[in-house]
């Protein structure tokens, strides 16, 4: 009997159709619809969004999305089409591969649809988020498996766990950073990641009693806060400081892009800015390890605007580490985690057990 055939869905955020008004609209109709997003009571959700959000903010957005438009489209997709294209030559023969966005095109449905009629019956998911969250990874996740359950005859399909600690993804990122760090000569790192509500973070936290209780919590990463976000955030930090040879305090981490005005995971990148510069930061490199892939939230927020605040406040310089894109380290580290998720990793390329894997000692903020 034939073995059945096995497909990998790259799962990413989604992205507008185009930088106009109107797309970026229906784009954020249908990410801010996500109840793991706004997760508020429906009619509050559909006032918000309706009342305040939607009249307003897409020509906002439309406008920032303009600045950072590749002649191909958007970075998000331009980088993640590219990604699936290494991947999938590298993986010819073992598995068939599509890229999906979890909101916008190209459409989970259309992936899945895609897959099937090359005759895929076994799935691998990858969603292409580090860290996990349940705005993010558990969202794609969940919709993956509803898109699958639609079928009589539902397929297998495995996940691929959140990789914040996974060495191909530490040295990948650290072998981008290492040439813009020196290229630059700065004088401090900044990781900043992408923030989420306080309330997510006490939400995904089974003990109900952990997350968020003290000031340290997320420092060390323990059987407790393994699925927390931000001690995952910290974990990636301490890994990335290890491979790049930075002491503590030559690197900071913050969170940027926050929504409203309930609170998020502090602190604050924009917060954080002017008080580096205030302790005598001059030239500061900042890397953006919760995004695979280049987009808005790294080339806008982060290389225009956070660039613009820092000079503002005094510094002399900031650069943006680039995302991994696709860069050869990242498609390595790609592959490793598939082999690894479908269980075919040889012993030399399969990472250690969680449990076991090298921690460093100190906290890292
Ligand atoms: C409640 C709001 C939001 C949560 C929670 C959130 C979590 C979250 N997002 C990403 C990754 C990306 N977000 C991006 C853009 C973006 N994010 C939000 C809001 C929330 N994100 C908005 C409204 C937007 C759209 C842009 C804007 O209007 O400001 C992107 C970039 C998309 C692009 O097109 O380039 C990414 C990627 C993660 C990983 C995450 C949870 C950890
Ligand atoms: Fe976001
Ligand atoms: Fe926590």
């Amino acid at each position: 009997m034939p073995a059945p055939k096995k497909g990998l869905l790259l799962v990413n955020l989604g992205t507008p159709d185009a930088p106009e008004t109107g797309p970026v609209r229906r784009y954020l109709r249908e990410f801010l619809n996500d109840p793991r997003v706004l997760d508020i009571h429906p009619v509050g959700r559909w006032a918000l969004l309706n009342l305040i959000i939607l009249p307003t903010r897409p020509a906002k957005s439309a406008e920032a999305y303009r600045k950072v438009w590749m002649k191909e489209g958007s970075p998000l997709l331009v980088h993640s089409r590219a990604l699936t294209a290494e991947v999938a030559s590298r993986l010819a023969g073992q598995y068939e591969v599509e890229l999906a966005m979890r909101y916008g095109n190209p459409s989970l449905p259309d992936a899945v649809k895609a897959l099937k009629a090359r005759g895929v019956s076994e799935f691998v998911v990858l969603p292409l988020y580090p860290h996990a969250a349940a705005s993010s990874s558990s969202s794609s996740l969940a919709r993956v498996y509803e898109v699958l359950s639609e079928a009589w005859d539902v397929a297998p399909v495995r996940a691929v766990p959140a990789f914040f600690d996974h060495p191909g993804f530490l040295e990948a990122f650290a072998e981008v950073a290492r040439p813009v760090i020196a290229e630059l000569r700065a004088d401090h790192v900044l990781m900043s990641y992408h923030g989420l509500p306080e309330r997510h973070m006490r939400k995904s936290d089974p003990s109900g009693r952990h997350c968020l209780a003290s000031a340290s919590c997320c420092d060390v990463l323990t059987d407790v806060n393994r699925n927390c976000y931000r001690a995952q955030c910290f974990a990636t930090s301490r890994g990335l400081a290890e491979r790049l040879g930075l002491a503590p305090e030559g690197y900071t981490v913050s969170f940027q892009s926050r929504l409203g005005r309930t609170p998020w995971v502090k602190p604050y990148t924009d917060f954080v800015l002017p008080e580096l510069a205030k302790k005598g930061v001059r030239r500061l490199a900042v890397m953006c390890p919760a995004f695979v892939a280049d987009c808005l939230e790294t080339l806008e927020e982060v290389g225009i605007r956070a660039r613009e605040q820092f000079l503002e406040s005094g510094g002399e310089a900031l650069t943006l580490v680039p995302s991994l894109n696709a860069h050869p380290a990242w498609v390595d580290a790609v592959v490793r985690l598939v082999h690894e998720a479908d269980g075919t990793a040889s012993a030399a390329t399969s990472s250690p057990p969680a449990a076991a894997a090298p921690r460093a000692p100190s906290p890292a903020r």
